[in-house]
């Protein structure tokens, strides 16, 4: 099956298209040391979209979620994150740009020592003076928005809890809580269910979308189990060894398509028993 590659000059498309665009690409290559990760990557993400990216392991994901948040700079090409370069970014211009971005990791969110209040109230920093954060420490500033935001990941008891004393489902809805809080026009979802039950994981995936949908914010997440691209993306992107292998409709996948990207993973994610249909 012939992969389908959209050169750099569709992707980027006319100036007026760009104008919605959040996310730019452009021949993007990353190294670390010899090793070159990402090759010749050009694609371009829309306001409002919910993409999912797929790929076998290594493939380069987790890279490119980087250089898209500018924690990571291009070793070759450019990358425009809401309207900036962010190869030459630095400072405030640089903080401004994070804090449009909100990002979803697969564990680890919450700051273990703080409680669910504060780690949702987490999502104000990038607004608020020091004093003010330090003060939100002691006696919680926007306790309304944090019951909120809790409310609306179904998590409004646990309001006062430890994040310890949180399942691994409930300290991911917290970290949704968060990005509600914070308002982002993009949220970057690195593997964010890898560590749940697939229940668990289609009910974040659910959460996540719907949120996103509701907020009109952008989304893209880093997806290992396939069965959760249905209904909730209206894009999906692969990676396979550094390179941009397809892109397209999450009814377009099928098994000679997975075969292809997956190759030896192919058997071990049981691919033959996702059943894929676009449901957006
Ligand atoms: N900081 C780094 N230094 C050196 N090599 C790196 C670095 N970060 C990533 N790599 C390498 O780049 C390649 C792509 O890694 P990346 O984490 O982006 O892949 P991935 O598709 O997200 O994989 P997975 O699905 O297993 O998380 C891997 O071979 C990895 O070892």
């Amino acid at each position: 099956m012939e992969a389908v590659i959209e050169t750099a000059a569709s992707c980027v498309g006319s100036a007026q298209s760009a104008a919605q665009t959040v996310f730019v690409a452009e021949n993007v290559g990353k190294s670390f040391g010899p090793t070159q990760v990402l090759k010749n990557i050009s694609l371009s993400i829309r306001e409002g979209e919910r993409v999912a990216v797929i790929g076998p392991s290594g493939a380069g994901k987790t890279t490119l979620f980087r250089l898209l948040c500018a924690v990571l700079k291009p070793s070759e090409g450019r990358i425009t994150a809401l309207g900036h370069d962010t190869g030459h970014l630095r400072g405030n211009a640089l903080r401004g740009l994070r804090r449009e971005i909100g990002i979803l990791y697969q564990n680890d969110n919450l700051i273990p020592h703080l409680r669910v209040v504060h780690n949702v109230l987490m999502g104000h920093l990038g607004h608020w003076s020091l004093p003010r954060a330090i003060l939100s420490l002691l006696w919680p500033q926007d306790l309304a928005g944090a019951r909120k935001a809790l409310g609306e990941v179904e998590l409004s008891e646990k309001l006062w809890s430890m994040p310890g004393e949180l399942s691994g489902g409930q300290q991911q809805r917290v970290a949704i809580a968060r990005l509600m809080v914070q308002q982002p026009r993009v949220m970057l979802a690195d593997e964010p269910v890898s560590q749940l039950d697939i229940r668990l994981g289609r009910e974040i995936i659910a959460l996540l979308s719907d949120i996103a949908s509701r907020m009109g914010t952008t989304l893209l997440v880093n997806l290992h189990t396939l069965e959760l691209l249905e209904g909730h993306f209206e894009r999906v992107i692969a990676l396979r060894e550094g390179r941009l292998f397809w892109q397209g409709a999450p009814s377009e996948i099928n098994r000679e398509l997975l075969l292809e990207l997956y190759g030896a993973e192919y058997r071990a994610m049981h691919l033959d028993d996702v059943v894929l249909s676009a449901k957006v």
